[in-house]
């Protein structure tokens, strides 16, 4: 694959973005805002065995399999993690983006925190955890009932699990609360900004400094 060129930086590693949220708090809204406002990030779509929403496109939103195809798929290592929600299962595939990081190709994680941990553990050097907060539980409930995808009872179950994922707030290393949306995706791209910048990822650095320095 042809290394990627970074028109803010010099040559440098990809960045592994994890956006994670209590359902509803509005991370697949600023996940698709980056995604359009930003041509060096790319979506690491995942595997799950739930079925498709409505407007949701297969190998777009998900890969949508059956189970006996997600076992295939844990059977022969094809995940980087997975994990059980909701009744469901969810994975990251490796494909290619361990190569893809190399060659500096960023990628957007919109995974939750059991995924995040397993995710920091194999790969710390290139993972930016990033939690997204509803401004209360009340506009949290509005936002589910809102979005019309699911009945009283999973809202229900929603709610409750909200609290059980707001309690792994600290496993972040950046926190936003998305009250406004434009605010908070403008904050979220800073982050991002910013971690391109991260003199660890610059493999283009050294070379390029000791040229300054003659
Ligand atoms: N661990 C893990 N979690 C995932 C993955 N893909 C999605 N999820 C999480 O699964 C949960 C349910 O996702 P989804 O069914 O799309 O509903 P949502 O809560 O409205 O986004 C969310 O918390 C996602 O962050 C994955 O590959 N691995
Ligand atoms: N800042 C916000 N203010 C009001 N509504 C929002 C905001 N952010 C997201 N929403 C709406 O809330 C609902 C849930 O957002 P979504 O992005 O689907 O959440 P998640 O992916 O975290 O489950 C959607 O209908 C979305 O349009």
């Amino acid at each position: 694959m042809a290394i990627i060129s970074h028109p803010d930086t010099l040559a440098r590693r990809g960045v592994m973005f994890i956006l994670s949220s209590p359902s509803g708090a509005g991370k697949t809204t600023i996940s698709r805002m980056l995604l359009d406002a930003d041509d060096e990030l790319k979506l690491s779509v995942s595997v799950t065995t739930r079925p498709p929403r409505p407007g949701e496109v297969e190998g777009v939103h998900y890969h949508f399999v059956d189970d006996d195809e997600f076992d295939r798929l844990v059977e022969e290592d094809d995940f980087y993690e997975w994990a059980p929600v909701f009744g469901y299962r969810y994975g990251t595939p490796k494909g290619r983006i361990r190569a893809a990081l190399k060659d500096g190709q960023d990628f957007l994680f919109d995974i939750d925190w059991q995924g995040t941990q397993q995710l920091y553990q194999k790969d710390q050097q290139d993972v930016v955890r990033v939690f997204i907060l509803p401004p209360s539980l009340p506009e949290l409930r509005r936002r589910l009932e809102a979005r019309q995808t699911d009945s009283i009872e999973v809202i229900e179950s929603r709610m409750e699990r909200a609290r059980a994922e707001i309690s792994h707030w600290d496993a972040y290393d950046y926190v936003v609360i998305n009250d406004d949306v434009d605010a908070c995706f403008a904050k979220v791209r800073e982050i991002l900004q910013a971690e391109r910048m991260k003199r660890q990822r610059q493999t283009g650095l050294i070379p390029f400094v000791r040229e300054l320095m003659g």
